[in-house]
Order: structure tokens, then C-alpha cells, then sequence
């Protein structure tokens, strides 16, 4: 093999998914090998859209798309927006993922799946024209699913072949990044200092350099690991870490904005601006903020399937960062409560910081833990809040405090997620005098994030007009992803138990008459299924929704893999229409799961 074709494979985009051996075994006995290749591969990358969710009660999804366009037209103009770049929008696909991307666009094929694969009906879709005229000739455009029109998309490319600056006869500079790190830069994301590993010798702020990804590889003890010290130097030798495993693992160029010193030193900041990317999609940090959430289709879905109405109370069980919680507030106009929990600490934060990014003043978020959300009878406590995990100071001093400091944005974004009648408590003299020092030096560094959480004990049974389980699982379907080793088969089936316990927690908060939708990620077969059967033989109150009025169509039951243009119809074919509207390859996660229970008279 010449030298240089030998760069060419090297300096390529064409991973292997890693898996534990026994999940892979398992997932190939489910799917067949050539079906379970093939979700492994459209796993490694990303999709070609960005889903944005528009908060219609900042904006609009015409002065979104509006805006966007004309950053995407100054891009043209050799302005980048992020790394987007509307030259290339007709795309290069290379045949590796080309004609699934195509296939997607023209037609897909519906499988009822209930045990096996038996294929029942190919169906062009007529809805897809309009779709792929919109595509041609709008990179951003509106989501033309009835009642989905606060979703816009945006138009990515790839994969692309990438001309790395590589002088056959002299080491390449370059940079290995972390997994973590090279999955964000395949959605548009620039390499920030953290997700550096290693680097080339003498490489200077304004060097072009090779970024490759170091993924977890098998080791001798058995277990994962990816073998690198950051900092390491990198020679463009045999020797370097991880050189023949990162064959086929570069996913672009890029310029650095510092030397090599300096990004093992810093803290934080861009270390390398990319240049060329295998995929080109825009990344959407500090654009429109507040007025725009990126945000997978499904999830989306997930939250309009609920169909939360004004003035109701909302339980969303494990909530965190927020995604769908933020939407249920937007759906329901900010008139109402949207009590959001869950169980970490520093993700319960996250959670009060996008809602206060968002203006939504109707969601309350506590810290707990989903499997004791139901409170013990003496303990009943639909205030809800038990005790601040770290001190609360009173609506009041807040409010003084956002007045007097300088960091009046994150005291007033506590304001509006905490500003409910719960938080009006007796204060200790020793918050006064923590909110009063506060007050004198500005919110320490704990504080800017949003320090404060609440725990919870728990809620009234029946308490709630509507619950969403968004279930924690093994996010197996989420693009793109560069390895699944760490799942074993023991893991899969404790996600399967703790849903389980979950829901039957949802079904006692739930009042008659309400709604619980469960939803969740998974490529793991039977598994959301089962969930639903044990639902329905263990309550007989529950059934499934047959209709989704604000849809317009039957209800959206099932889970859909696009991993080779087709999508899979689990549970209920004759409800597939609602799948049918979409454009699977608009669907950026594989394996998604949405069932939505109508809750009949609990005492039937
Ligand atoms: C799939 S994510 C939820 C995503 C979220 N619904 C959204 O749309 O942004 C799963 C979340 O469940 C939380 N979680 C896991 N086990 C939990 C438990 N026992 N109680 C509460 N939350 C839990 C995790 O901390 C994680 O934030």
C-alpha cells in the first residue's frame, strides 16, 4: 500500500461501535447480524438535522427562522455561524451513509413487530415532497407536523471526506480529544480545553492540526480503558497512544487557538476552532438564547403527547436537565405548575437554570428520588419542599439581593423557578447573615450556577392532573455515539426493574381521569413493551390513548429504528399514521419510545 493511500485510511471517519460481548451477542440474536450492524454504524453518527424547539412565548418560529437565516447568510458571506456552512448544503455525502440519508427522504417501510420482523406494508410518503422541497431549498425550516410548528429544523451535512493537512513526508501536528469531547463536535460543538488529551510537539496558537477521538478499548484485566495521560506528547509515530486504534477515527481539522502549553494549562475556553468536519452542523451555543432550546424531535413529542392544558398541576419524575419540563411549561403557557424532580443534586440545578434561561416562572424543581415519590402518610407534605439542601433565604431577601449585586441574572433566575408560595419560609438567622454577607460581596461561586435546591419528601397520592416518566435508561438509541461498552446485560435489566418501580409510583400520583405518558431511549427489544403489558395487566384502570387530538392523528405508541431507513411500528400498526408524518432521518434518536395511558376510575 502507497504512503499516501495508507494516510488516507488513516486520516478517515469510519468507527466501530464497541459493545460488551454478551449485549452483543444478545442484540444479534434479537435483530439478526447484518440488521444489528447496521444500527451500530447509523449509531456512530450524528444526524443530519438540529431540532430546535422555538419558546413561543419568547418569539416566534418566523422570527426564529428569520434570524437564523440571516446568520446562515452572513456564514455565506464568510461569517461562520458556529462552524455552518451553507456552501455545503447540497453535501458530499460519501457511500457510507449517503443512500440511508436518501432513503430517508423517499420512503420508509412499516414493520409490526410484536415478536419478529415480519414485514407488512411499504409505503411511499407523499407528505415527504413538500419536506424535501423544504429541504432543498431551505437550510432552516418549519416542522410541518400539524400542531408542531414550534419546531424548526436546520440543515446539516455529512459526512464529508476531509483534507487533512498532512505532509507525506513529516508528522502531522494533531490533537487526540475525548469521546465525550469528539460527540459534541459531531453535533457542531469546537473543542474546548477539557476535552483535549494529547497534542503534537511545538504546536502553536494558529496551527493547523488532525483531531482524532480516543476511544475506550478492550484491556488486558477485561475491563475498558483508553490508556492516555493528558498532556501526552505526540510524535506521529507507531508509538504515539492509541496510533493504529485511531485509524478511521478523525472526525476534522481544526485551528488551534492556543499553543500546547497553554491548553493543558487553562482552565476552560476554545481550544481548537474546527475547521473542516466530517459532519457540518451548527452548534447553537449563545445563539438566540432563552428564545430557542436544542432538543431531540422525540422529546419534543414526548412533551406534546402529554398535552398539558393551562392551569393544571404536572409531575415530570425524572426530569433533568429539563428539556421536557421547559416544554411542558411552554405548552401549558406558563399558567400552571410543573413540578420537576429529580434526584441529583447538581442536575435539580440545571433543571432551575433552564427555566430561568427560558422566562418560565410555573416550574418548581425538587430533589428526589422517583422511586419514593409518593409521600409516607404522616409525612404528607403537598407543600411539597421538606428542607432546603442548602440554605434558602426568603422570597424577599432574594428579591434585595438580585437588586444589590452584580450578578442580578442568576439571583433573579432563582427568583422566578423558586418564586412559589412554598418558598416563603422562616429564615435562620444564619441565612440572614450568609444572604446579608451575599448581599455586601455578590453570590459566591457556588451561588452563580443556582445554589440552592429543594428536597422533597414526596407527594399525595392523586395529586397530579398529568406525569411524565421520562424514564432513565440506557440512552442506547442517542447519536452519535462512539462506544457502548459499559452496558452489560445486567445493567439493561436493572433499567427495565427501576422503570417498572417508577411507574407504578406514577400511577398512584396520577388523579383519575389524568394521563401518564411514559417515554424512553433504548434500542433494547421487548423491553418497552413489556413495560406497557405489565401496565395494563396490573391496572386495569389504565388504557392505552387512542388519539392525540393536537396531533391530528391516532396516538403514538411504539418506538421507531431508522437505523436502515425503516421504521418499526412495536405495538399497534393501525396507529402508525403519527409515525408516517415523519422523516425518520429527522429523527435524531434511535429507538424512542412514547406510550400514553388514559387513567379511567382508580376505584374500578
Ligand atoms: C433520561 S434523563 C431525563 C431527561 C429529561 N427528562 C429531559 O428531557 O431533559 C434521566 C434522568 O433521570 C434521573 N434519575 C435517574 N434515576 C432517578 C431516580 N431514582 N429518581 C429521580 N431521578 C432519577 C437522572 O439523574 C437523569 O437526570
Amino acid at each position: 500500500m502507497s504512503p499516501v493511500s495508507d494516510l488516507s485510511e488513516r486520516y478517515c471517519y469510519n468507527p466501530t461501535l464497541y459493545w460488551n460481548p454478551h449485549v452483543e451477542e444478545y442484540f444479534i440474536k434479537a435483530y439478526g447480524a447484518d440488521h444489528f450492524a447496521s444500527i451500530s454504524k447509523a449509531l456512530t453518527h450524528p444526524c443530519c438535522y438540529s431540532c430546535i424547539r422555538v419558546n413561543i412565548l419568547k418569539t416566534t418560529s418566523n422570527a426564529v427562522i428569520e434570524k437564523l437565516s440571516m446568520m446562515l447568510h452572513e456564514t455565506s458571506n464568510g461569517n461562520a455561524m458556529n462552524g455552518m456552512n451553507i456552501c455545503e448544503m447540497e453535501g458530499d455525502r460519501n457511500s457510507d451513509m449517503g443512500p440511508i440519508q436518501e432513503n430517508f427522504t423517499k420512503e420508509y417501510t412499516l414493520h409490526y413487530n410484536p415478536k419478529g420482523h415480519d414485514k407488512i406494508a411499504t409505503k411511499s410518503l407523499e407528505d415527504l415532497d413538500l419536506l424535501d422541497g423544504c429541504l432543498k431549498h431551505d437550510p432552516v425550516f418549519k416542522c410541518h407536523i400539524p400542531g408542531l410548528d414550534y419546531v424548526v429544523f436546520v440543515r446539516g451535512t455529512g459526512p464529508h471526506k476531509v483534507e487533512y493537512a498532512y505532509a507525506p513526508d513529516q508528522p502531522s501536528k494533531e490533537v487526540i480529544v475525548s469521546r465525550k469531547c469528539a460527540e459534541s463536535v459531531l453535533r457542531g460543538a469546537q473543542v474546548y480545553v477539557p476535552g483535549v488529551l494529547a497534542c503534537s510537539a511545538h504546536v502553536e496558537k494558529g496551527d493547523a492540526v488532525a483531531v482524532s477521538v480516543a476511544v475506550e478499548q478492550p484491556e488486558p484485566d477485561g475491563k475498558w480503558g483508553i490508556g492516555i495521560t493528558r498532556g501526552i506528547v505526540l510524535h506521529g509515530l507507531q508509538t504515539d497512544p492509541h496510533f493504529s486504534q485511531r485509524k478511521g477515527l478523525y472526525i476534522g481539522q481544526g485551528t488551534t487557538m492556543m499553543p500546547r502549553a497553554g491548553i493543558f494549562r487553562a482552565l476552560e475556553g476554545v481550544a481548537i476552532r474546527m475547521t473542516s468536519r466530517v459532519f457540518d452542523l451548527p452548534s447553537f451555543n449563545d445563539v438566540l438564547e432563552g428564545e430557542i432550546f436544542l432538543q431531540n424531535l422525540p422529546s419534543i413529542i414526548t412533551a406534546h403527547v402529554l398535552d398539558p392544558q393551562k392551569g393544571e398541576r404536572i409531575l415530570d419524575m425524572c426530569a433533568a436537565p429539563g428539556g421536557k419540563t421547559t416544554a411542558i411549561a411552554m405548552l401549558m403557557k406558563d399558567d400552571g405548575e410543573v413540578v420537576a424532580v429529580d434526584r441529583s443534586h447538581n442536575k435539580v440545578q440545571d433543571i432551575q437554570n433552564l427555566a430561568a434561561e427560558m422566562g418560565l416562572k410555573s416550574i418548581v424543581a425538587y430533589k428526589l428520588d422517583a422511586l419514593k415519590a409518593v409521600s409516607r402518610r404522616n409525612e404528607s407534605n403537598d407543600i411539597n419542599a421538606s428542607k432546603f439542601v442548602e440554605d434558602s433565604p426568603s422570597l424577599e431577601l432574594l428579591k434585595s439581593e438580585s437588586n444589590n449585586t452584580n450578578n442580578n441574572n442568576v439571583l433573579r433566575k432563582e427568583i422566578c423557578v423558586n418564586g412559589k408560595a412554598n418558598l416563603q419560609k422562616s429564615i435562620t438567622t444564619a441565612n440572614t447573615k450568609r444572604s446579608n454577607q451575599r448581599t455586601k460581596n455578590g453570590p459566591g461561586k457556588n451561588q452563580v450556577g443556582g445554589g440552592r435546591v429543594e428536597k422533597s419528601k414526596g407527594f399525595s397520592p392523586s395529586s397530579f392532573d398529568r406525569v411524565l416518566l421520562d424514564a432513565p435508561c440506557s440512552a442506547l438509541g442517542l447519536r452519535p455515539r462512539l462506544f457502548a461498552g459499559e452496558e452489560t446485560l445486567e445493567s439493561l435489566r436493572n433499567h427495565a426493574r427501576y422503570q417498572r418501580r417508577m411507574f407504578d409510583q406514577a400511577v398512584q400520583l396520577v388523579q383519575a381521569g389524568g394521563v401518564i405518558v411514559y417515554s424512553t431511549c433504548t434500542i433494547n427489544p421487548g423491553e418497552n413493551e413489556a413495560l406497557v403489558r405489565y401496565a395494563l395487566d396490573t391496572y386495569k384502570f389504565l388504557s392505552l390513548a387512542p388519539q392525540h387530538p393536537s396531533v391530528g392523528g391516532p396516538g403514538l405508541i411504539g418506538s421507531y429504528n431508522f437505523s436502515d431507513g425503516h421504521v418499526e411500528e412495536w405495538l399497534r400498526p393501525s396507529e402508525a399514521e403519527l409515525v408516517q408524518r415523519f422523516d425518520p432521518s429527522l429523527v435524531d434518536t434511535i429507538g424512542f419510545f412514547i406510550a400514553k395511558f388514559n387513567v379511567g376510575s382508580k376505584d374500578a
